[in-house]
C-alpha cells in the first residue's frame, strides 16, 4: 500500500476528503481502563514512557477500541528535556517537576544534543515497534514540544497557570533566554529525526502555551523556532508531514500559518471554524477542533457540534481532532458516539 492511501495522509498532503480522518489528542490516556492497567504495571508514568513494549502497546490500545485514522506515538514532551540533563518526575496528581535552568551558567550545564539519544533512545524502539504493528491503513505520529512550551517547564520547573518565571526570565536575561530556546531546538530536530528514521510518517509540534506570549514577542519565541524545526526536517526528510499546534496564537494564527512552513495547522477551541476555513484553509490542511468537555458531556451536544466542526472545514482538507487533550474524566463511549456522527 502506498503511504497515500492512509487517509491521515492524504489529508496532510492536502487532498480534502469526503470523511475527514480522525484522532484525537492524548487518545492513549488515563480515560481508558486499559491504559490505567498499563500504567500500572509499568510503575511509573517514566518507566511506562521508557519501555518500548509498554508504550507501543498503550499507543495501540485506541486504535484497537475505536479504529482511528491516526496513532500518536506515547512519550512525553519533557523526555527532551530529561535528555538535556533535567532532573524530572512526574508526582501523583500533581503533575512534572523538573530541575529549573534560571541563569546563562544554567544553559551552559546543560547536556549537548548528541547526549540526549542516551536517554531517550527508547522512544524511537517504540517507534520501530509501533510502525510494524499498525494496521496499514492507520498513521504513526512523532512529535515533540516545540521550544517555547518545553522552556517554560524547563525554566519553572513544573506547569504554571501562566507561564510567568518563562516570561520574566526572557524579559529580564534575554540572552540566556534565547540561548536555551536555541538548545531545545537544536534538541528537538535531531530528536524529531530519528523518530522519523524509526518510523514516524508526520510529525507534530506541540506549542501548548503559544497563547501566553505577547503578540511582540509571538514571532521571535513560538514562530521562528517551529519554522526552523519545520524548515530542517523537510530538508532532510522531503515531503515529510508537518503538523503545528500554536495553541491560544489568536490574532496571530493566519500569520503563523502562512510563515511557519507546517502542512497542517491545529486549531484550538477557541478559533471558530468558518474563519479557519476562509483563512487557513486555502493554504494548509486544519486540524481540530471538538471542545474536549464536550466528550464529558456526551449527547446530543457532542453529534451536533462534532457535525458542525466536519460541515464547516468540509470544503478543504481536514483532519478532525479536538481543540485540546482528551480529559481522564472523559466517558469511552463517547468516542463512539463522536466517530458515527463524523463518519455516520
Ligand atoms: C504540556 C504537555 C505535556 N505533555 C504533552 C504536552 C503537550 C500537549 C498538551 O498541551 O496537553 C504531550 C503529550 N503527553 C502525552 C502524549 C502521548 C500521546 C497522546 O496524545 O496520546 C502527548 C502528545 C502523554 C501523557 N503525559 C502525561 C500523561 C498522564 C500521566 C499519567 O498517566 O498519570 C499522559 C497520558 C503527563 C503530563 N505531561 C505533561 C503534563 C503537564 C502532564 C501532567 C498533566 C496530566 O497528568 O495530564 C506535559
Amino acid at each position: 500500500m502506498s503511504p497515500h492511501a492512509k487517509p491521515l495522509l492524504r489529508a496532510l498532503a492536502g487532498e480534502t476528503l469526503p470523511v475527514p480522518p480522525v484522532w484525537l489528542m492524548r487518545q492513549a490516556g488515563r480515560y481508558l481502563p486499559e491504559y490505567r492497567a498499563t500504567r500500572e504495571k509499568a510503575g511509573s508514568f517514566l518507566d511506562l514512557c521508557y519501555t518500548p513494549e509498554l508504550a507501543a502497546e498503550v499507543t495501540l490500545q485506541p486504535i484497537r477500541r475505536f479504529g482511528f485514522d491516526a496513532a500518536i506515538l506515547f512519550a512525553d514532551i519533557l523526555l527532551v528535556p530529561q535528555g538535556l540533563g533535567a532532573d524530572l518526575s512526574f508526582v501523583q496528581g500533581e503533575g512534572p517537576r523538573l530541575s529549573t535552568v534560571g541563569t546563562m551558567a544554567d544553559v551552559a550545564a546543560l547536556r549537548p544534543t548528541e547526549a540526549i539519544h542516551e536517554t531517550v533512545g527508547p522512544v524511537y524502539e517504540t517507534v520501530r515497534i509501533l510502525a510494524e504493528a499498525l494496521p496499514p491503513e492507520v498513521a504513526l505520529i512523532g512529535f515533540a514540544g516545540a521550544p517555547w512550551t518545553v522552556a517554560t517547564y524547563m525554566i519553572a520547573g513544573r506547569g504554571t497557570p501562566s507561564q510567568e518565571p518563562a516570561r520574566k526570565m526572557m524579559l529580564e536575561q534575554p540572552e540566556a533566554f534565547q540561548a536555551l530556546l536555541d538548545r531545545i531546538t537544536d534538541a528537538t530536530i535531531e530528536y524529531l529525526a530519528r523518530q522519523v528514521e524509526a518510523g514516524a510518517e508526520a510529525v507534530k509540534l506541540f506549542d501548548s502555551w503559544a497563547g501566553s506570549l505577547s503578540a511582540l514577542d509571538f514571532e521571535r519565541v513560538c514562530l521562528e523556532p517551529n519554522r526552523k524545526i519545520a524548515a530542517e526536517l523537510k530538508s532532510r526528510f522531503p515531503g515529510l508531514p508537518v503538523i503545528a499546534f500554536p495553541r491560544g496564537a489568536g490574532a496571530w494564527l493566519e500569520g503563523f500559518t502562512a510563515a511557519c512552513g507546517a502542512d497542517c495547522v491545529a486549531i484550538d477551541q477557541h478559533v471558530p471554524t468558518k474563519w479557519a476555513a476562509e483563512r487557513l484553509q486555502p493554504r494548509v490542511c486544519v486540524q481540530g477542533n471538538l471542545d474536549p468537555l464536550l466528550m464529558v458531556a456526551g449527547g446530543e451536544p457532542l453529534k451536533a457540534a462534532a457535525r458542525r466542526i466536519r460541515d464547516d472545514l468540509a470544503g478543504g482538507p481536514h483532519v478532525f481532532n479536538l481543540g485540546h487533550g482528551i480529559t481522564p474524566d472523559a466517558d469511552p463511549e463517547n468516542v463512539h458516539v463522536l466517530l458515527d456522527a463524523i463518519r455516520g
